[in-house]
């Protein structure tokens, strides 16, 4: 299994001043952790690391200091996360059939979901790893009145790795290019071309590293993972 690794963004919701990806998190930056736990799937065989130019002398540092057996390549990522995954579709082998998706800032992922999103890629076009919404939640029209509830039993919230069939996906990510379609994931994609997209489990462990108060959870949950009070 391919796997890319969004990780060009710039952590503006973070509020630091360098890719948040390359922040603290128990004496590793975030991304050492994603690629760890990459590392530790029996699915994945190759990673792409999607990046500024400018952090690829940090990715390379990361790299050097956690020693991966999986071959891993950096690519230059875009001006959006869509950009950044349209270009890591181009510099996929050739030979890739299938790839997973996984946000760099959702660092603690575990080697199982990888192999579990992995495996069912094999059984369907497309999947996300998802977790039920556990708050209600309300559309909300531009006078701040609520003007929906959704019914929550049908409501997921999305997490990566997210997987698809390379050729359907590259396809999906050219006719938004053409109809400037702007996504925040792969699958809203798949969706707008009709495709299927399964939901597999997520973790409520699986948050994505956003604001300072993420960074905090994710210190105390690694605690309580790696068994450090
Ligand atoms: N142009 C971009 C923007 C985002 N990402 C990546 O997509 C993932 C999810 O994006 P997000 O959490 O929004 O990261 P940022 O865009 O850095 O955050 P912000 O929106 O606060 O700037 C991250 O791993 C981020 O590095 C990317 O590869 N290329
Ligand atoms: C892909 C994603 O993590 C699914 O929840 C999310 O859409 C990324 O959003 P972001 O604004 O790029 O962090």
């Amino acid at each position: 299994m391919y796997l890319l690794i969004p990780a060009a963004g710039l952590g503006k919701r973070m509020g630091s001043d360098r890719n948040k990806l390359l922040l603290n998190l128990l004496g590793k930056p975030l991304l050492a952790w994603t690629l760890l736990a990459a590392e530790s799937s029996h699915q994945i065989r190759w990673i792409g690391i999607i990046g500024q130019s400018y952090d690829f002398p940090d990715f390379k540092e990361i790299l050097g200091t956690i020693s991966l057996t999986k071959p891993v390549v950096l690519i230059q990522g875009g001006d959006t996360r869509q950009e950044s995954v349209y270009n890591g579709l181009q510099a996929l082998p050739k030979e890739a059939k299938f790839v997973l998706i996984h946000d760099g800032a959702r660092c603690l992922a575990t080697p199982n979901l990888f192999d579990s999103c992995g495996e069912i890629l094999l059984t369907c076009p497309g999947l996300i790893a998802a977790i039920p919404v556990k708050d209600t939640i309300k559309i909300v029209n531009n006078n701040n009145l609520i003007e929906a509830t959704p019914n929550r039993s049908q409501l997921w919230a999305a997490q990566t790795p997210q997987g698809f069939e390379v050729k359907l996906l590259k396809d999906c990510h050219e006719k938004g290019r053409e109809l400037e379609w702007e996504v925040t994931d792969d699958a809203a994609l798949f969706e707008k071309c009709q495709l299927p997209v399964k939901i597999v489990a997520g973790e409520e462990t699986n948050l994505k590293v956003t604001t300072p108060v993420d960074l905090a959870i994710a210190e105390f949950i690694l605690r309580q993972r790696l068994g450090i009070n």
